[in-house]
């Protein structure tokens, strides 16, 4: 095992509230423990390009409370290549870096574990808006997230209840449904689609039926970007049973402000435990909060193990919500 001397770190994927502090708590536990840092900006993609940047305890200053990242981030095509790693080594090995931590979503950690298996020693820390990786019950920025579109929702309610329409709300998520379930479930909505559930138009009328029967004067629907579009969905209520809908795509709005306590607070605990993971040895692996409780996996297990949505969240949807 190589002494750790210098590691580097970097943000990858889409941007999630939270990946600041995550690159505030490595870099300063690296730096508390005898390493130096440096930052590699825009992801895969500078480090392609070999553009990266001293961090200090005082460069990490002033940002926990910030969204975005400052290190920037990108989606990488041409790291994607074998012929792009290649070139990521010779980069990694210029900069003469023993480790690198890396904070993203299931493609960055795809991406680090190609570094693994050429022999670059590397920890993830999952940070996704979609909370869409195994092995972790949140990742860093999901809770956000929820809360930046259940605000949404909030507001859309009382106009909705105000007019007395039925509003159809879209929400990020194009293979997975957790932001969609989870802001269904916190902002009382009638009804969620979800790409793990296949869509049914005759469910959904009746269930709209049903609740106009019930006394209900407004309804919320929460679709996830992956199932379709909302307007679509409004040009489809509209043919199939003549409702007329307001559409509301939340859209990148869902991406960006400061992470809330929960977030800000995971980022830090998953920061500190990557940092220590490294120094331990450990390579190929993701941090993961299992009940509270720091652990790691195989980077593996973010991709190869679907994460299931909740029954008991679904079903106590369908309870609530008549
Ligand atoms: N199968 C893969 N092999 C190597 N690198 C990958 C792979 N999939 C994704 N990546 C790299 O990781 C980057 C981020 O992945 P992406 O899926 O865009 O975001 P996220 O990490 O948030 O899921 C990609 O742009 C690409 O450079
Ligand atoms: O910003 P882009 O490139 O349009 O990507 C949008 C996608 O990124 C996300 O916001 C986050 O996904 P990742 O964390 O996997 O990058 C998805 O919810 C959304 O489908
Ligand atoms: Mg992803």
């Amino acid at each position: 095992m190589t002494e750790m001397k210098r590691i580097g770190v970097l943000t990858s994927g889409g941007d999630a509230p939270g990946m600041n502090a995550a690159i505030r708590a490595v870099t300063r536990c690296a730096i508390y423990k005898g390493l130096e840092v440096i930052g590699i900006r825009r992801g895969f993609e500078g480090l392609l390009e070999g553009d990266v940047i001293p961090l200090t305890s005082r460069s990490v200053g002033g940002i926990i409370h910030r969204g975005g990242t400052v290190l920037r981030t990108a989606r990488s095509e041409r790291f994607k290549k074998p012929e792009g790693q290649v070139e990521a080594l010779d980069r990694l090995r210029e900069l003469d870096l023993d480790g690198l931590i890396l904070i993203g979503g299931e493609g960055t950690f795809k991406g680090a574990w190609a570094l693994h298996q050429r022999g670059i020693p590397v920890v993830g820390i999952p940070c996704t808006i979609d909370n869409d990786i195994e092995g972790t019950d949140m990742t860093i920025g999901f809770d956000t997230a929820v809360n930046t579109a259940l605000d949404a929702v909030r507001k859309l309610r009382d106009t909705a209840s105000s007019h007395d329409r039925l509003f159809i709300i879209e929400v990020m998520g194009r293979r997975c449904g957790f932001l969609a379930a989870q802001v269904a479930l916190a902002s009382g909505a009638e009804y969620v689609l979800l790409p793990e559930m296949p869509f049914d138009l005759d469910h959904l009328c009746k269930k709209l039926h049903y609740a106009r029967r019930q006394g209900k004067t407004h309804s919320l629907i929460i679709v996830a970007e992956g199932v379709m579009g909302a307007q679509d969905l409004a040009a489809k209520l509209k043919d199939t049973a003549g409702y007329e809908a307001r559409v509301t795509v939340l859209g990148h709005i869902q991406r960006g402000g400061s992470p809330t306590a929960f977030d800000a607070t995971l980022a830090s605990r998953m920061g500190a435990h990557a940092v220590k993971a490294l120094l331990e040895g450990e390579s190929g692996i993701m941090i993961g909060s299992l009940c509270g409780q720091m652990v790691t996996h195989p980077l593996p297990v973010a991709w190869e193990e679907k994460k299931p949505l909740s029954d008991e969240v679904l079903s106590l949807m369908e309870m609530l919500s008549i």
